[in-house]
């Protein structure tokens, strides 16, 4: 097993990724804030999503992310809370070798008004982090642990009440 060395609390690391700009009125990914985990995506285009309707919104960039690195893409939880704004399959996880257009697949979660977005409005934010890769190994039993099988709310949770 390969152990990373520990990085010193309060640091970031900056690791290069290459971005190509597909349409070249729209920025770069960037991070609001120094230290920000999530660097802002924007639409290339104009959207009207009715209740409940989704579609799958061009960003406008093509990145190339280091092999041991993942992209994903997060709801802004402004969006989110204000207009019902979200990503269907959040986050989205872009992997190390796609070289498309990063697209979000957005969806209005609010039961009653439309959402209105504008080409250059920030719909989303890119996350990168480190992953591992697992050499999956079938075995016929598995090592014993406290938890078991025990899942699902095994440990207890919210009473669901049925009002049928
Ligand atoms: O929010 C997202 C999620 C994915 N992708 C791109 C990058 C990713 O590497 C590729 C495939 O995504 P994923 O593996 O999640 O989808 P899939 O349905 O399994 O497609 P594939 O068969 O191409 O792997 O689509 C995006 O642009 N945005
Ligand atoms: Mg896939």
């Amino acid at each position: 097993m390969t152990v990373c060395p520990a990085r010193p609390v309060g640091s970031t690391t900056m690791v290069e990724v290459l971005v190509t700009l597909l349409d070249p009125s729209i920025p770069l990914p960037a991070y609001a804030h120094p230290g920000d985990a999530g660097a802002d995506l924007c639409t290339t285009v104009d959207v009207t999503l009715q209740p409940g309707e989704r579609a799958v919104v061009p960003t406008g960039i093509a990145i190339a992310i280091p092999v041991g690195y993942v992209a994903l893409v997060h709801p802004r939880s402004g969006l989110a809370a204000r207009a019902g704004l979200s990503i269907v399959n959040a986050p989205g996880t872009v992997d190390a070798g796609y070289r498309g257009e990063i697209k979000v697949c957005l969806v209005n979660l609010d039961p009653r008004e439309p959402i209105v977005l504008a080409r250059g409005d920030r719909i989303a934010q890119l996350v990168l982090q480190q992953v591992e890769q697992a050499s999956f190994r079938a075995v016929d039993a598995l090592p014993e642990s406290a938890r078991g099988a025990g899942g699902y709310g095994s440990t207890g949770g919210f009473a669901v009440t049925s009002t049928t």
